[in-house]
């Protein structure tokens, strides 16, 4: 894939050497507002060509992705151009200043069959699928709280755009990315939150935040720029609890790494080798890897800071109401057979990467989607020409799924969804639905509704590691 980049500021210093050392992966182009300084970056690092301004870039037929180093109010703007001149997107974290940008990011991306994914590097390095696996959480029991904390003690440079209002600037949408990220990749889209800021420089500078989430869940996170470099989190369960000490990037020199401790204090300590940049580059560029788990994560960050936005507002704890992707990530044309899916409806990651495990432990395919999937299995071939950029979308297109898992603690429920027509579109699918035992309306309701087997959460947690084999 050859990469256009958008700017020239401290990450893309970073990224370039990333990119230029991932297999498959090409420079080809750098563009800036002043193009000397394009020039001079396209020297220094080895770029063919240097670009004067964003929109010359878009147009090169040299250039299959952007990767977008903007500050963040430019991001959603410059990704829905890119998406416009068929260009895959890779853009920095915040993916936008608000939902409804990310949404419409996600939306035109989907809709042009480009691929899109934010820059957060934790997410893929290899130590994330380690701690977030099913033998650590195993250990954690079940889940309780979660605490986490990203700051750096006033990391500006001259003009920066984190002081700056008017270009998304303030520790809310930069730092708090990461710390707010955490919680929901290991627990889910939360209920509710509140938060409370120092501000200065007309930014948050420092915040503060509790999180709540369903089943009694809850986290506590900080984040700013008046505190030393942290970034650490802990997950804490009824057993036992993961601490990790350099969760968004290692710290230099040293291995990536996290304890697991048990409740008598005993700990074991992990390490972790690997470039989690480059691994970000390898599964954003190669067609068969799914990003649908990792495009939701970002959406439901991005709606969780707007409602911590909300609360810094109003001093209330406010509700988070997710919005559901506009355009599914399956759609009704089957280019290539059809391949056996678990297909799980739910926005919660944690139990997803569960259940992707045992899946794939069972030879299946693992889809994930906080919407019923359109289409159907099994319908005529279209014309559409199976081009390298088409195949990603063939790829999703050809799932056949034998297990539909339905979340019943997903915000909203799917049941009044659920009728005879919508089942039928999956003819081999065996239906499951799982939900807290409070919650015994909503297992009644899916009773009610035809689907083959409801669970509670534990009885479905006990026959997960079995149940697909
Ligand atoms: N993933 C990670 O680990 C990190 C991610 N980031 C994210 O990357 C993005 C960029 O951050 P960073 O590289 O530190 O920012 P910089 O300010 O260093 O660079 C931003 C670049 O954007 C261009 N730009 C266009 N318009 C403006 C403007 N009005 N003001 C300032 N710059 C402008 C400039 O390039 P030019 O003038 O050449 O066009 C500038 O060099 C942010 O979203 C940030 O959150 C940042 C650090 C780490
Ligand atoms: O993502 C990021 C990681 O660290 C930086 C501090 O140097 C942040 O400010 C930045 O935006």
């Amino acid at each position: 894939m050859r990469f256009g980049i958008l700017g020239t500021g401290r990450i893309t210093r970073r990224l370039v050497a990333d990119l230029q050392s991932t297999a498959g992966v090409q420079v080809t182009a750098i563009a800036s507002r002043d193009v000397d300084r394009a020039d001079w970056y396209a020297q220094q690092y080895g770029i063919a060509t240097g670009v004067e301004g964003y929109q010359a870039l878009l147009g090169r037929d040299d250039v299959d992705a952007v990767y977008i180093a903007l500050p963040p109010s430019m991001h959603c703007q410059w990704a829905v151009a890119a998406a416009e001149h068929g260009k895959h997107v890779l853009c920095e974290k915040p993916l936008a200043i608000s939902a409804e940008e990310a949404h419409r990011v996600d939306a035109v991306c989907q809709e042009k069959q480009v691929r899109w994914l934010d820059a957060t590097g934790w997410l893929h390095h290899p130590r994330t699928a380690n701690f977030s696996g099913l033998e650590q959480r195993g250990k954690l029991g079940t889940l309780k709280h979660l605490s986490s904390a990203v700051s750096f003690y006033e990391p500006f440079q001259s003009g920066d755009h984190r002081l700056d209002a008017s270009l998304g600037g303030g520790c809310v949408l930069d730092l708090g990315w990461y710390a707010v990220g955490l919680p929901i990749w290991f627990a889910g889209r939360p209920l509710s939150v509140y938060a409370t800021a120092v501000m200065r420089h007309g930014v948050p500078y420092r915040m503060t935040a509790m999180m709540w989430f369903p089943d009694d869940v809850t986290a506590t996170i900080n984040c700013g720029y008046d505190v030393t470099t942290r970034k650490w989190f802990e997950v804490a369960g009824d057993s036992g609890s993961i601490v990790c000490d350099d969760f968004t990037r290692p710290w230099p020199e040293r291995e990536a790494r996290f304890w697991s401790h048990d409740r008598t204090g005993a700990a074991e300590s992990h390490s972790f080798e690997g470039n989690q940049e480059q691994a970000m580059l390898l599964r954003f560029t190669k067609p068969e890897s799914d990003l649908a788990i990792y495009q939701q994560q970002t959406l439901d960050t991005q709606q969780t800071l707007e409602a911590i936005t909300q609360s810094l507002q109003n001093g209330q704890r406010c509700d988070v109401v997710f919005r559901e992707r506009e355009t599914p990530a399956f759609s009704s044309v089957s280019l290539v057979p059809a391949k056996p899916t678990v297909w799980f409806l739910s926005g919660d990651l944690m139990f997803g990467s569960r259940i992707r495990a045992a899946a794939e432990a069972a030879g299946l395919e693992f889809r994930m989607s906080s919407g019923l999937p359109t289409g159907t299995v099994g319908s005529e071939a279209s014309d559409e020409p199976k081009d390298a950029e088409n195949q990603t979308s063939a790829e999703n297109r050809s799932l056949d799924p034998v297990w539909m898992i339905l979340d019943l603690s997903t915000r909203g429920g799917m049941l009044p969804t659920l009728d005879a027509d919508s089942r039928n579109r999956f003819p081999h699918a065996t239906w499951l639905a799982y939900g807290p035992h409070v919650q015994v309306s909503k297992l009644k309701a899916a009773r009610e509704a035809g689907i083959e087997l409801v669970l509670t959460r534990s009885q479905f947690d006990m026959r997960l590691p079995t149940l697909f084999k």
